[in-house]
């Protein structure tokens, strides 16, 4: 549905002070999918963002929207096509002399919708991003995630293709940021509008995208399914990002260490992606199996697309029935991975 070719920006490509915030970059985003970027700061995935709608004008490169070429259009176009790519800031962007309805009916009075549509669409507006009873409030009187609330309501008011999220929730604390993330899931999911996101926490991805994509100097390093990318981290900085959510990986050298010191059954490392949960399949192995089977460490999570992570596991038995218990866990979707030990 988007296909970004070869999209670069040079920001002063005359003055010594160049910088080539995005370079090269290209990426397919599939209709209705919620894709994350994530990168450090002065990845550009500021810039990279603000290219999608021409907010700022690329270099090099195209930008296509369902068969158009965003890159190519002109002022007077830019400004309809834009109604098709809705837009939310870290910092709200709202006007500060208007109501939340007032906020709201912007975008509908720009786009020349008559009174008294705007008015039955910006109450259905409120209503699906959760303000009603704050319709006549200034902002200064709402929370940030109030705040975030009348963005999104105002990004959505001309029905928008695509909804462009800058580090809609760096400025929120964790538990408004989980609600105006599970608010753009419900949105995805009732609408099926297609979502990009940008930012620097992996939870965030981790959270509610389908897809990322890492972004490093300018360029996309890594990108796939937001499972794959957790299980299998290729480059350095993808690593460093699973590891803001997993912890250290250095603590399974000391985890191997642990392991030796057990001279009886076995230490397995357990891998869970997808549906089984770790709690059923521990309590099943302990009623259905003649073994003990004590948890040494683990971390699993939760990602869109199912849960994911791994159990250092201690079964204590006789070893015929420790090999039924690897063979019953094998049978199911759990890797079993046996870890050496004396
Ligand atoms: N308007 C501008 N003029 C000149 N340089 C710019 C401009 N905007 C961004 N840059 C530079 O482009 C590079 C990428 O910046 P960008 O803001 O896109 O990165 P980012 O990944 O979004 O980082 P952050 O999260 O800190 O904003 C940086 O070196 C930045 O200084």
């Amino acid at each position: 549905m988007i296909s970004i070719k070869d999209l670069s920006k040079v920001f002063s490509p005359n003055g010594k002070n160049s910088i080539q915030a995005v370079n090269g970059l290209s990426l397919d985003i599939n209709k209705g999918e919620i894709f994350g970027v994530i990168g450090y700061s002065g990845a550009g995935k500021s810039t990279f963002i603000r290219l999608l709608n021409r907010l700022e004008d690329p270099t090099d490169g195209q930008v296509i929207i369902d068969g158009e070429n965003i890159t190519a259009l002109r002022k007077n176009e830019l400004r309809l096509a834009r109604q098709e790519i809705g837009m939310i800031f870290q910092h709200f962007n709202l006007l500060w002399s208007r109501t939340v309805r007032d906020n709201i009916a912007f975008p509908l009075e720009i786009a020349g919708v008559p009174k008294q549509k705007r008015m039955e669409r910006v109450d259905e507006l409120i209503g699906l991003v959760g303000l009603t009873g704050r319709e006549d409030a200034y902002p200064s009187e709402l929370s940030g995630g109030q705040k975030q609330r009348v963005g999104i309501a105002r990004a959505l008011a001309n029905n928008p293709k695509v909804l462009l999220c800058d580090e809609a929730t760096s400025a929120l604390d964790p538990e408004t940021t989980n609600s105006i993330l599970q608010l753009l899931v419900d949105i995805n999911e009732k609408l099926g509008l297609t979502i990009i996101l940008i930012t620097h926490e992996m939870h965030v991805i981790r959270k509610i995208c389908h897809r990322v994509a890492v972004m490093e100097a300018g360029m996309v390093v890594e990108q796939g399914d937001v499972l794959e990318v957790f299980l299998h981290p290729k480059t350095e900085v993808t690593k460093k990002f699973v590891e803001q959510i997993m912890g250290d990986t250095e603590q399974e050298d000391a985890l191997h260490l642990l392991a030796n010191q057990f001279t009886t059954g076995k230490v397995v490392r357990l891998h869970f992606v997808g549906e089984v949960t770790n709690q059923a399949l521990i309590s099943k192995l302990s009623k259905q199996f003649d073994v003990e089977v004590n948890i040494l460490h683990g971390k699993i999570t939760q990602t869109q697309k199912g849960a994911y992570g791994s159990l250092f596991v201690h079964m204590d038995g006789k070893k015929d029935e420790i090999s039924n218990v690897i063979r019953y866990i094998t049978s199911t979707s759990v890797e079993v991975e046996e870890i050496d030990h004396a």
